[in-house]
């Protein structure tokens, strides 16, 4: 199949990647020159595990094509996939703009049938507003179809994702529409799910809802602890024991950041709103996550008395570990807290890159604790699970190591004379 993708993002370009790796013949098309150039040099604009060989063989395959000619992109492919970026606005709603650029664009440039495939997460209602769009911009019904086919993908993890999803979500409205994305698909085993244009929209937001709930519930839970001086590591275990409450995503902590689901949750209150329905559940979901930092820094501030003039170092930056991504993180809100309470603010992140005149950035981990008074870990990357706890005890002037993942070992690091300190961690 002939297939123009719509964005190289991670899910644009993720999934150019996978669909050539499947044997379609694909363009992967951005308007952002800078990042098309790289891709054409052989170098990826992300970092996401096993991306780069994946698209640099597919390249070389003749399989995947980049390109910055968007017009070229919908005139000669059947089929387009749009993975353009849907953000949030200030109250909350999406930003429905750069879809609606791309579909004007399909609308003046599309002279045969299309099939356009909607990846990108978008309110419920907007795929039904597409069919509305072309229609009333001159294209024959009959010349085009619209399917909604929602990504799950996490970021990390994306290419493995993308080859094993759980399930592939089709909303149609014609069955020869689905059939083809089915098809699409076919050398990948996972449940096929198939439903109207607003079904797929919504089994999408619902799903990053529900997951940002668990969250929330965890860390709801975890400050209940916390006053009662139990573990929340002994309570995970203990849920997760259950198969019906399951053991993922029930990680207590500085709670979820990321592009996605802070603003999907948002979108969705929004949605429901509109219609006039109270989502009250996600609203609490949010407050909790919106308040989780305040949690921690509590934590420093009752430690180290005044947070005023004090070194702090944070180990890590990304939204979480295995991404470069710094979108919504809860690390960076932490931090942003500390500066506005008069901290001095130390930052290492193996991959992220945080560049902001009011924190130093540290290239080297060991580096960045030098007489600090206070270690903070905020991205469980990998590398902090046992780091040199003597050579840390040693650089550091304070003892106070402060972490926000429980990530490490509260008995290991106190046998280097060093304070831990979590929230409902013993
Ligand atoms: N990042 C993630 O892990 C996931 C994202 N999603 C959803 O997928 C969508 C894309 O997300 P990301 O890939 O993170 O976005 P992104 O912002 O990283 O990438 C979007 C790309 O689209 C390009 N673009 C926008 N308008 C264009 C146009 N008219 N012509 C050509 N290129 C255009 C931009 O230059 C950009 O490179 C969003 O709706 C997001 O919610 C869904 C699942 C996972
Ligand atoms: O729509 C999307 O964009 C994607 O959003 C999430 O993926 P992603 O944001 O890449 O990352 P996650 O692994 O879900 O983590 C999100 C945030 O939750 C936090 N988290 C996750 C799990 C957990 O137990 N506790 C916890 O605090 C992470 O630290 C991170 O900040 C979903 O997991 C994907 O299925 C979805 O496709």
């Amino acid at each position: 199949m002939k297939i123009g993708v719509i964005g190289a993002g991670y899910v644009g370009l993720t999934t150019s990647a996978v669909l050539a790796d499947l044997g379609h013949q694909v363009t992967c098309v951005d308007f952002n020159e800078g990042k098309i150039a790289m891709l054409l040099n052989g170098e990826i604009p992300i970092y996401e595990e096993g991306l780069a060989e994946l698209v640099v063989s597919n390249t070389k395959a003749g399989r995947l094509l980049f390109s910055t000619d968007t017009v070229s992109g919908i005139e000669n492919h059947p089929v387009i996939l749009i993975a353009v970026g849907t953000p949030p606005l200030a109250n909350g709603s999406t930003d429905l703009t750069f879809i609606k650029n791309i579909v004007e664009r399909i609308a003046a440039h599309a002279h045969s049938h299309k099939t356009i495939i909607t990846k990108s997460t978008v309110p419920p209602g907007t795929n039904e507003w597409i069919c509305q769009v072309l229609t009333e911009k001159g294209l024959d019904p009959g010349s085009f179809d619209v399917v909604s086919n929602p990504e799950f993908l996490k970021e990390g993890t994306a290419v493995h994702d993308s080859f094993h999803p759980h399930r592939i979500v089709i909303g149609a409205k014609r069955r020869e529409a689905s059939l083809l994305v089915r098809s699409l698909y076919q050398k990948i085993k996972a449940p096929v799910i198939e439903t109207n244009l607003t079904g797929a929209e919504l089994i999408k937001y619902a799903s990053n809802a529900f997951l940002a709930t668990k969250i929330s519930f965890i860390n709801e839970i975890a400050r209940i602890c916390d006053a009662f001086g139990a573990d929340i590591k002994d309570i995970q275990r203990g849920l997760s024991e259950d198969p019906r409450i399951g053991k993922y995503f029930l990680q207590a902590g500085l709670g979820y950041g990321g592009s996605c689901f802070p603003k999907d949750l948002s979108s969705l209150v929004s949605a429901a709103s509109e219609k006039g329905r109270e989502p009250s559940l996600l609203l609490a979901v949010r407050n909790i996550n919106e308040t989780q930092a305040d949690f921690y820094l509590e934590k420093l501030e009752s430690s180290l008395k005044d947070l005023k003039g004090k070194q702090i170092t944070v180990w890590g930056a990304a939204f979480k570990p295995g991404t470069d991504d710094l979108r919504s993180s809860q690390s960076v809100r932490l931090i942003e807290k500390l500066i506005d309470h008069g901290s001095s603010i130390h930052v290492y992140d193996p991959v992220a890159k945080l560049n902001r005149a009011d924190v130093t950035s540290h290239k080297d981990m060991y580096d960045s604790v030098k007489n600090s008074d206070a270690l903070v870990l905020a991205t469980e990357w990998d590398e902090f699970r046992s780091p040199d706890w003597n050579r840390v005890k040693k650089l550091m002037r304070g003892t106070l190591f402060l972490d926000c993942r429980n990530f490490v070992d509260p008995g290991i690091v106190r046998s280097y004379g060093l304070i831990y300190q979590g929230v409902a961690r013993q």
